[in-house]
C-alpha cells in the first residue's frame, strides 16, 4: 500500500475514530472527568462577563470604589479557578493516553510479527514505520485536545447563547444567523479535507520508505556514486508532501476565514443594533458590556471548530491507516485450504492452468516429504505460472538433499516452505509423516532451522544472535559449540568477545561473517530438520572446507535441504535434487546426476547459457 493506492472516496470519520473505543474504555473514566472539568473551567469564563454587567451596572453607576475592588476580587479568582482547572485537566488525561499510544503500538508491533511474510512483501517497510510512529502520536494528541475541546468548545457555545438569549434575545438572534451557512461550510470542508489527509499521511509513509532505504543501502549509494538520483528522489516525494501540506494549509485557512469572518460580521451588527438600543433606552448599558463581552468570550470556541475538525480528520485517517494494518489476517494455525483437494482463489481464473495435481495418494514417509507441492507468490499475475508447478521430492531422515537449479528456477521458494513463512498453494510437505499444516507453528519452528543466504543480524550481542535459533535450556556450551561448526572463531578476537553488540543488521561484520553467525544460528538447537539457502556462499575457498567438515558432523543426524549452488557445497550432501521448471528434474548423487543430466552438468561447471540449457527438458 502506497499514498497511490489509498482510498479516494469519502468516510465516516466518526465511524472511523469510533473504532478507538478499545483503547479508550480502559480510561475512560479519567478522560470524562477530564472533559467535565474543562467544560467547568470554560463556562467559568463566561461567568466573567456577568461580573463585569454587576460592576458597571452597580458599583460603577453608584461611584463606589469598595465594589469595584470587590468586583476586581471576583474577576481574579475567577481566572485563577479556570487556569487552575485547565491545569488539572492536562494532568488527568497525560498519563492515560501515553498508555493508550504505547498499548496500540504494544498490539501493532505483536501484529507484525504474526503477519505472513506475504504481508511484508507487499508493504513498504516506510509505511509501516510511520503507522506505528507518526499516526498514533496524532491519534494521542487527538484524544488529548481536539476530542475534549470539541466538547467542551460545544458545551460553551450552547451555555453561551442561552445566556445571550435570556440578556437580550433581538440581539442574541442576530449572532445565531451565522449557524446555517457555517454548519454547511465545515461540512464541504470535511469531506475535502479528509481526502487531502490521506493523501499526505500516505506520502509521509513513502517519505520514510525512500529515508529507510537510503540508510540501509548507503553502501550502494556511495559505491554506485547515487548520491544525486537518491536525493532527487527523496526531493521530488518531499516537494510532493510539501504540496499536500500546502493544500491542507489553503482549506484551514479558507475554513478559519469564513469562521471567523462571519460571526465577527454578526457581533458587528448586533453592536449597532444593541448601541441603537442603550441610546433609545430600551437595554441598558451594562447588559450591553456584558452581551458583547460574552459574544466575544464564545470567539475562541467558535473559531477553533475549523482546527479541532481539521485535526479530527487526521486522526480519523491515521485511525484508518492503523486498522488497516491491524486488519490484515494473521498466520493461523489451522486455516490453511488443502488446496490439493480443493482449488485455490488464484487457481479459479487464471488462463494458465497447472497441470493437475494428483491428491496426495502417495502415504506420508519419514524425513522430508514434498507430495505434489505447487506454489505461486500471492501476488503473481493471475497468467503467470506457478513458480513451483509440481514438486515431488522426498529427502530422507538423516539425510542430507542439495537442491540445485538455475537462478530464479525457485530454490529459495521451495525452502520457505517447509517453516510455512509461505503456505504451500497445492499439495503438502510432511515432516516424519505429519503435515507441516497440523503441526502448530511454534513447534514446527523449532523443529525446522533456517539459514538464509542473506544474513540478517539484529542489534544485540554476538551470543545473542546467535542464541535466538537455541532452547530455552541451551547455554554457553551450546552457543560454543555452533561457533565452532560455523568456524565463526572470529567472535573471540572481537572486542568483548561473545558479548560484542553488532549493528544494525551486522554493518560492523563482514558478509562472511555475519553468515557464519547465520549458520550459528541454525545449528546451534540441534534441530531435527535444517534449511539452508546457500549459506557457503560468501566464504573463501579454505573457510568454506572447514565449515563443510564441522558441518558434516552436525548434518550426520539431521535431516537437511541446503540450496547450493557450487560443487563444493553440493559435496556435503548424500543426493542432490535438479529443479527445472517448477518440477524437480532428476535426483541422484552428484556423479549421478552429473552424467545423466546435462543442465545439471552445465550448472556445476558453471560456463554456458542457462537458458539453452534448461530448454533441453533434462528429465529425471
Ligand atoms: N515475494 C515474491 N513475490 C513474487 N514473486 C517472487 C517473490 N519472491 C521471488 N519471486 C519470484 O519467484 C521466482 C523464484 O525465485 P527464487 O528466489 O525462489 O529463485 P532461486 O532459485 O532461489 O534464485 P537464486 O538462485 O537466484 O537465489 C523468481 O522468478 C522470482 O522473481
Amino acid at each position: 500500500m502506497t499514498g497511490t493506492d489509498a482510498p479516494t472516496k469519502e468516510r465516516s470519520a466518526v465511524r472511523s475514530l469510533l473504532r478507538l473505543w478499545p483503547y479508550v474504555r480502559p480510561v475512560r473514566t479519567r478522560l470524562a472527568c477530564a472533559a467535565f472539568v474543562a467544560v467547568l473551567a470554560s463556562c467559568l469564563g463566561l461567568v466573567i462577563p456577568l461580573v463585569l454587567k454587576w460592576i458597571v451596572d452597580g458599583p460603577v453607576a453608584d461611584r463606589d470604589p469598595g465594589g469595584v475592588w470587590l468586583g476586581a476580587l471576583y474577576l481574579l479568582l475567577l481566572g485563577l479557578t479556570e487556569a487552575a482547572l485547565f491545569g488539572l485537566r492536562r494532568w488527568l488525561v497525560a498519563r492515560p493516553l501515553a498508555g493508550v499510544e504505547a498499548a496500540m503500538r504494544g498490539d501493532l508491533y505483536r501484529h507484525l510479527q504474526r503477519l505472513p511474510v506475504a504481508f511484508h512483501d507487499r508493504w513498504p517497510s516506510g509505511q509501516l514505520l510511520s503507522r506505528g510512529t507518526t499516526d498514533l502520536m496524532l491519534l494521542r494528541m487527538f484524544l488529548a485536545f481536539p476530542l475534549t475541546f470539541l466538547l467542551v468548545n460545544g458545551v460553551t457555545i450552547l451555555v453561551g447563547f442561552v445566556i445571550l438569549l435570556q440578556q437580550q434575545w433581538s440581539l442574541g438572534l442576530v449572532l445565531l444567523g451565522p449557524v446555517i451557512p457555517l454548519v454547511m461550510l465545515c461540512h464541504a470542508f470535511e469531506s475535502k479535507y479528509s481526502l487531502v489527509a490521506r493523501r499526505s499521511q500516505d506520502q509521509v509513509g513513502d517519505l520514510t520508505t525512500v529515508v529507510e532505504e537510503s540508510v540501509l543501502g548507503i553502501r550502494v549509494i556511495k559505491g554506485f556514486g547515487r548520491h544525486r538520483s537518491q536525493a532527487h528522489a527523496f526531493r521530488e516525494l518531499s516537494l510532493t508532501l510539501r504540496g499536500t501540506e500546502l493544500t491542507k494549509a489553503r482549506l484551514l485557512a479558507w475554513i478559519w476565514a469564513v469562521i471567523t469572518a462571519l460571526p465577527e460580521l454578526a457581533v458587528g451588527a448586533a453592536l449597532v443594533l444593541g448601541t441603537v438600543q442603550v441610546a433609545d433606552g430600551e437595554l441598558s448599558a451594562g447588559t450591553l458590556v456584558a452581551f458583547l463581552s460574552t459574544a466575544l468570550a464564545l470567539r475562541w470556541p467558535v473559531e477553533s471548530i475549523g482546527f479541532l475538525l481539521a485535526v479530527s480528520q487526521d486522526a480519523a485517517t491515521a485511525t484508518e491507516r492503523y486498522f488497516e494494518v491491524m486488519d490484515a489476517r494473521e498466520e493461523a494455525e489451522g486455516d490453511t485450504p488443502r488446496p490439493s483437494t480443493q482449488p485455490s482463489p488464484t487457481s479459479l481464473t487464471p488462463t494458465y492452468a497447472p497441470p493437475p495435481s494428483a491428491p496426495p495418494s502417495v502415504p506420508p514417509r519419514d524425513g522430508i516429504f514434498f507430495d505434489g507441492v505447487v506454489f505461486r507468490y500471492p501476488d503473481a499475475h493471475d497468467d503467470a505460472p506457478p513458480v513451483l508447478a509440481h514438486i515431488d521430492l522426498h529427502v530422507r531422515p538423516g539425510e542430507t538433499m542439495a537442491l540445485v537449479g538455475a537462478t530464479g528456477s525457485g530454490k529459495t521458494t521451495l525452502t520457505t516452505l517447509v517453516p510455512r513463512l509461505h503456505e504451500v498453494t497445492g499439495g503438502r510437505i510432511t515432516l516424519d509423516g505429519r503435515d507441516i499444516t497440523s503441526i502448530p507453528r511454534e513447534r514446527l519452528r523449532e523443529l525446522v532451522s533456517v539459514a538464509f543466504e542473506e544474513p540478517t543480524l539484529f542489534s544485540a550481542s554476538v551470543g545473542e544472535n546467535v542464541l535466538m535459533g537455541a532452547g530455552d535450556g541451551d547455554g554457553e556450551a551450546e552457543l560454543v559449540r555452533a561457533l565452532d561448526t560455523a568456524q565463526a572463531g572470529f567472535v573471540h578476537r572481537l572486542p568483548q568477545g561473545t558479548a560484542t553488540q553488532v549493528g544494525e543488521q551486522g554493518l560492523s561484520l563482514s558478509g562472511g561473517q555475519r553468515q557464519r553467525l547465520a549458520l550459528a544460528r541454525a545449528v546451534v538447537g540441534r534441530p531435527r530438520f535444517l534449511v539452508l539457502d546457500d549459506p557457503l556462499s560468501a566464504l573463501d575457498v579454505h573457510t568454506e572446507a572447514l565449515v563443510e567438515a564441522a558441518l558434516r558432523r552436525v548434518l550426520a543426524d539431521t535431516t537437511a535441504l541446503v540450496v547450493a549452488h557450487r560443487p563444493s557445497t553440493v559435496l556435503l550432501a548424500d543426493r542432490v535434487a535438479l529443479l527445472s521448471d517448477g518440477r524437480i528434474a532428476a535426483v541422484g548423487t552428484h556423479q549421478e546426476l552429473l552424467h545423466s543430466s546435462d543442465e545439471y552438468a552445465w550448472l556445476m561447471s558453471g560456463t554456458g547459457d542457462s537458458g539453452a540449457v534448461s530448454k533441453k527438458g533434462d528429465t529425471a
